[in-house]
């Protein structure tokens, strides 16, 4: 896992520009880089950080780790209040302190390099301080990240991207907990707004940027057929089947490339085609299992994570697709149903359409992910 994490931080780092060496040290990865600002950011985005700090070497004595911590507050920008926290490990006889030690000794270097005062229960900043062997590190900022394990830790999935809101940030939620993404659009064709492979390509673009190392590119498998099958031949069932094609495809594709499953951005109840029955009847067009991270997730906590992990404002281009929604959507639908009302072929046109499959990308080498 560490290795892992250590190449994920290395190859994050060298796609944004930033000139570094990533070890593993103690049992952290630690960054030498001209703008430890600047990679600690960069290294919060990386699956499976919790926190990235960025930090000043010392001595490992009190003498030394005061002066550090003096003059690390000092440069920070003012705070009303502060904390100082310790860790050290080692023998006792390394050090002659403990971490009690560092805290008051440091608190009180920090106290008199500034005007703030201690809260150790809500303070405005927390210097961190780390102690091993005969090197301390000294801390004032931390970065979270997003938690969860490192990226490609797990097997791949395809994620079923439309480029709304829901989708990106179920894969997204899947990718932090280790999973690459093989990411896959359907093109509505003509019963698609004019930006809504534009949309697609764009949020994707951001997902890619966490995961430089890993193919995270867009698949666009054309649906337009599909869509014109569906407006002619089937009425209250539309949308079932039309997610049931969405499903086989993505099946298809994880069969070539050998993924272990398939995610989506479907919450239980957000539209009609999302209901517990209607999930069962579109499963059933498939063997794989379907992951859905947001079963259970309200809209505004959804729209939060887009934005915490930018991919909201791409999302929220407007595309104008509703043109196959059926006048009166079918909530309690059954399989049999589903499957009386879909053309025969149909779900075989699905996964014929994966042999027209394009790849597309998007230049978003000036921004960071977030
Ligand atoms: N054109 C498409 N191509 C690929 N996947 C799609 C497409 N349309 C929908 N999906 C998948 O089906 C899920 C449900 O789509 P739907 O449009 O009903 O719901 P949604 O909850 O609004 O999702 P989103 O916000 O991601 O569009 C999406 O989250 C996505 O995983």
């Amino acid at each position: 896992m560490t290795r892992r994490l250590r190449d994920n931080v290395a190859a994050l780092l060298d796609d944004r520009g930033i000139d570094a060496t990533v070890d593993r040290e103690w049992a952290r990865i630690v960054i030498h880089a001209d703008d430890p600002d600047r990679a600690a950011r960069v290294a919060a985005d990386a699956m499976g950080v919790v926190w990235a700090r960025p930090a000043v070497r010392c001595a490992a004595n009190l003498d030394a780790i005061e002066e550090t911590l003096a003059a690390l507050a000092s440069d920070a920008d003012p705070v009303d209040t502060y904390a100082v926290r310790a860790r050290r490990a080692g023998d006792a006889d390394d050090h002659p302190f403990t971490s009690r030690d560092i805290e008051r000794e440091g608190g009180r270097a920090v106290g008199v390099a500034t005007d703030a005062t201690v809260d150790l229960d809500d303070p405005d900043r927390t210097y961190h301080v780390e102690v091993r062997g005969a090197r301390a590190h000294v801390t004032a900022t931390t970065y979270e990240g997003p938690g969860g394990l490192p990226l490609g830790t797990q097997e791949p999935l395809v994620a079923l991207v439309s480029g709304g809101h829901d989708s990106p940030v179920a894969a997204h939620e899947v990718m932090r907990r280790g999973a690459p993404v093989i990411p896959v659009y359907v093109d509505l064709g003509v019963y698609g707004g004019p930006d809504h492979v534009a949309r697609a390509v764009a949020t994707v673009g951001r997902l890619d940027r966490y995961a430089p190392n890993f193919d995270c590119r867009l698949r666009v498998v054309p649906g337009g057929d599909l869509a014109e099958t569906l407006i002619e031949d089937v009425e209250d069932t539309r949308m079932l089947s039309w997610r049931r094609a969405l499903l086989r495809i993505a099946e298809t594709v994880a069969e070539h490339e050998d993924a272990a499953g398939i995610v989506t951005g479907e919450a239980l109840g957000q539209k009609s085609s999302q209901t517990a029955a209607n999930l069962t009847a579109t499963d059933a067009a498939i063997d794989l299992p379907v992951h859905r991270p947001l079963l259970t997730w309200d809209k505004p906590d959804i729209l939060d994570r887009a934005r915490a992990i930018g991919t909201y404002e791409d999302s929220s281009i407007p595309v104008g697709c509703e043109r196959l929604d059926p006048p009166f959507p079918e909530t309690g639908a059954t399989r049999e149903a589903v499957e009386a009302a879909e053309p025969a072929d149909f779900l075989d046109r699905a996964a014929a359409a994966v042999d027209d499959l394009r790849i597309v990308t998007v230049d978003t080498a000036d921004a960071d992910a977030r």
